[in-house]
């Protein structure tokens, strides 16, 4: 588990992330969510002791990450895949990990196994690495280890779809087996597939946190019936506005109970009554509406 309470960053008078706090779960994946300079970094650098916070704590299974005596047995990081060393190879940089960490030597194999990278490609350079690879490599270096929670940025940046497929079923393997997952991303998709719980920031602020679930839920009715017209009209004699969608269907604020017996009442047989997910892109446009660059209107 992870807790953030409070954290603060200022610099110089800009204030990059304020008050933010959350707690991201044992056994889920929690996506961390915001657009370009929302934060998102600069908080999970916090986590890890590689910025100092103005304010405020983060602490992983109650303990803060720099007093981890070693910390890649207990919290597996992964900020920046090309942070590594270019000269040295991807076999190098894992036996560095696993002479670091005290590990046996065969886990540089099983690594590279589980990241799908060959003995060909560990032998080579990171320095001639694709994107990808090194995404892959940092995943290798950050579960090398074995530990109880993840940190990882944009993850996904550089993998291929198929990268992307076997990120996801990784992942989602360690959180079911009690893992805590933490991951940024402003790949709505990816999030929306992936993560049981979702916090949001926008201008270093949290704008939203919940499971995915409870966010995307709620947004409203879609209904569909052959005599649409006469249900929009018993809808609007008790003030109920309703709009049509270009899919044929109708949509409307209320939940769908109060529809379902409105459309009893009124004698129109319905076709499908469900609730409306929000879809996640336009939640996240219209939160982070302040933050975003090119304006909120999609
Ligand atoms: N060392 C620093 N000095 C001054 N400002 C900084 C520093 N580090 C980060 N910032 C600013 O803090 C804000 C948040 O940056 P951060 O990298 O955390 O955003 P992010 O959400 O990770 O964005 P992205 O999705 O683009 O990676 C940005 O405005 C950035 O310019």
């Amino acid at each position: 588990m992870i807790t953030v309470e409070g954290v603060t960053k200022s610099y110089k008078g800009f204030t990059a992330v304020d008050d933010v706090s959350f707690v991201a779960r044992s056994g889920r994946v929690t996506g961390f969510l915001g657009p370009n300079g929302a934060g998102k970094s600069t908080t999970m650098r916090i986590m890890v002791g590689l910025t100092r916070a103005t304010a405020g704590t983060v602490t992983m299974g109650g303990r803060n990450y720099v007093d981890l005596p070693n910390p890649g047995l207990e919290v597996g990081v992964l900020l920046d895949a090309s942070a590594q060393h270019a000269g040295r190879t991807g076999r190098e940089i894992l036996t560095v990990a696993q002479l670091y960490m005290g590990l046996p030597r065969s886990r540089v194999d099983e690594m590279l196994e589980v990241v799908s990278l060959t003995p060909t490609e560990a032998s080579r350079r990171v320095g001639n690495y694709s994107l990808g690879m090194r995404q892959r490599l940092g995943i290798a270096a950050a579960l090398i280890g074995d530990p109880e929670v993840l940190i990882l940025d944009e993850p996904a940046n550089g993998l291929d779809p198929a990268g992307i497929r076997w990120m996801r079923d990784l992942l989602r393997g360690y959180a079911d087996r009690g893992g805590t997952v933490l991951l940024s991303s402003h790949l709505l998709h990816e999030i929306e597939v992936i993560a049981d719980d979702i916090v949001m920031i926008g201008n270093g602020r949290i704008v939203s946190q919940g499971s995915k679930s409870e966010l995307l839920h709620g947004a409203g009715t879609v209904v569909r019936s052959a005599d649409l017209g006469l249900l929009q009209s018993a809808l609007s004699e008790i003030g109920i506005a309703t709009t049509r969608a270009g899919d044929g269907s109708l949509h409307t604020d209320a939940d769908t109970s109060l529809v379902g017996k409105v459309a009893l009442e009124a004698g129109v047989a319905l076709t499908e009554l469900r609730t409306e997910d929000a879809g996640l892109e336009d939640m996240f446009l219209e939160l982070t509406a302040t933050s975003q660059r090119e304006g909120a209107t999609p």
